[in-house]
């Protein structure tokens, strides 16, 4: 039976592949991956999702045009041209990634499951054990599936299986209210297919903004056919390839007052994404859990373990964090890359200002504080908002938007600023300089009047919503 004792040992080559730096090239570094090489992101996530969003919102463009007096049609969407396009760029990519990780002689790769054994001990299936001196838990999470008749039917998905579909779905069912329901409602109706999302609650994206979230909701209900208070109950084969789905439509206490059936060509389930701490058994390595199944970690991306960090042990990403999402991660790693390169001196990971984008129609993109979480930590009297639309700016003119909105939420003392929340075109673009802002600590009017922001340009929305909010002027000269 194979042993290995490297100096670093990583479970996941997503962004735990990235802890590889030149530090290690004198070392011998083990990384273990059951899956396809350079993990979610890049391969069923981020990328090849932001690869479908663009064409989609190419092939809207003929409804923004009849806006502005011009008359575009979109002839039609080559679905396996456009999949085959995306996959034949990411594809290599992450067979290039691993190939150049098998080719390093300090690097091995263990293309196996792994399940803890220990702190800093692992099996692999085939029975090769790894003791390391440094241990990265990098496993990241799954999708998570209902236990409901017809889920393992073949027209059921996730957003795993989705993108590489033969045929583009006429008509597909999309379960769920969130991030990946809500891209790919986006997504599929951009491109032409008949959508219809179900979701449990009365609104869609309910993490955000409660007058976003509202907003949208209402928008998406423009764009495609939204039906709430509705939960999937089953799958069952329908006609012509097709299934069918049975749907129970609830009340506000939950109970099922009526059932529907859909037939449809697909059906994506996105119902949240769980950690995948199970399938590294960290439980049997007494590693500490929260409630979700995501491992403890503490500041330092140490992992704890009966409350203590154990040492030489970390974990990084969607396994250990809060927010799912690909620049935490990746944050998360440097820091984790520095402290195994650095014990003595340890770094913190940020976890203020995490900033995040829906890629859906219309875009969303968020940072910090709801109004809601703000009257909240500072009270009611404290709180100033401002919503923005981007129709009562130069460039909103322009465009003839109707309905996008930028809204701010600000602490009314002293003009921090606690939150931005964005529904519109470019909502990922535009919402940046207030993360700037909230990074740095630049208060409200500092930051809209100590700097110039170009004329007539869609950012104006941002200054716009920035000024008027209910602050004080700041002491600062230069901010006239
Ligand atoms: C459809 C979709 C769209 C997304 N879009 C965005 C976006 O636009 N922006 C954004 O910020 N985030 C997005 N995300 C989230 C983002 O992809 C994740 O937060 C990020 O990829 C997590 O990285 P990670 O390194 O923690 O895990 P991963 O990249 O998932 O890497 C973990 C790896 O560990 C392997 N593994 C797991 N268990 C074991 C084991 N026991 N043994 C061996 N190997 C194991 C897995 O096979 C996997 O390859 C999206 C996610 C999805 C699903
Ligand atoms: N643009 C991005 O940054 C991006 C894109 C896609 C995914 N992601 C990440 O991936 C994660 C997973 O995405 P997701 O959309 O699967 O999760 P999510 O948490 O965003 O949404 C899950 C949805 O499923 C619903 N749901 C959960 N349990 C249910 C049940 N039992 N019955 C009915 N409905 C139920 C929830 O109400 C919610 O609407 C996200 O949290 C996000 O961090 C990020």
């Amino acid at each position: 039976m194979t042993q290995l004792s490297p100096d670093l040992a990583i479970i996941g080559s997503g962004s735990g592949n990235s802890l590889v730096t030149p530090f290690w090239d004198d070392r011998h570094v083990v990384i273990a991956e059951q899956g396809v090489f350079g993990g979610t992101c890049l391969n069923v996530g981020c990328i090849p999702t932001k690869m479908f969003v663009r064409p989609a919102l190419l092939a809207r463009s003929p409804e923004e045009a009849a806006r502005l007096n011009v008359t575009q049609r979109t002839e039609g969407v080559d679905w396996p041209a456009m999949r085959d396009r995306i996959f034949g760029r990411i594809d290599p990519i992450s067979a290039g990634g691993r190939d150049y990780r098998l080719g390093l002689e300090h690097v091995e790769l263990i293309e196996q499951r792994v399940r803890l054994t220990g702190p800093r001990s692992f099996v692999a299936d085939d029975g090769t054990q790894v003791e390391a001196e440094r241990l990265v838990i990098a496993a990241g999470s799954r999708a998570v599936l209902p236990d409901i008749p017809g889920i393992d039917l073949p027209q059921v998905h996730t957003s795993d299986t989705i993108m590489r579909v033969e045929r583009q779905p006429q008509r597909v069912l999309v379960v769920g209210g969130g991030f990946i329901a809500c891209e790919f409602a986006g997504i599929f109706s951009g491109l032409g297919s008949e959508v219809v999302q179900i979701n449990r609650s009365q609104r869609l994206m309910r993490s955000l903004d409660e007058e976003v979230s509202a907003a949208f909701t209402e928008e998406a209900s423009r764009h495609w056919d939204v039906r709430l208070g509705r939960v999937l109950a089953g799958v069952r084969s329908g006609t012509a390839g097709r299934v069918i789905a049975d749907i129970a439509v609830r009340d506000a206490d939950a109970s099922t007052v009526a059932r529907e059936t859909l037939e449809v060509d697909a059906v994506l389930v996105a119902m949240g994404r769980r950690p995948n701490s199970d399938l590294v058994d960290a439980a049997a390595a007494h590693l500490d859990l929260h409630d979700d199944g995501r491992i403890m970690v503490d500041e330092f991306q140490r992992v704890l373990s009966g409350g203590s960090p154990v040492p030489g042990l970390f974990a990084l990403g969607d396994i250990s964090s809060a927010a799912q999402l690909k620049h935490v991660a990746n944050h998360e790693a440097r820091v984790v890359a520095h402290n195994l390169e650095h014990p003595d001196d340890l770094v913190a990971s940020r976890a203020d200002a995490i900033p995040l984008a829906v890629f859906t129609h219309p875009e969303l993109a968020t940072v910090g504080w709801t109004e809601t979480q703000a009257v909240e930590a500072i009270g009611a009297e404290h709180v100033t908002t401002k919503t923005q639309r981007y129709g009562d700016t130069a460039y909103g003119w322009a465009m003839e938007d109707g309905n996008s909105i930028f809204k701010v939420v600000a602490d009314r003392r002293d003009g921090r600023v606690l939150g931005a929340h964005v529904m519109g075109p470019e909502a990922s673009n535009l919402v940046q300089p207030i993360i700037t802002a909230m990074s740095f600590g630049i208060d409200a009017h500092t930051f809209a009047r100590g700097q110039y922001w170009i004329h007539p340009a869609l950012m104006e929305v941002a200054e716009n919503a920035l000024l008027g909010l209910d602050v004080p002027n700041s002491r600062d000269p230069g901010a006239i």
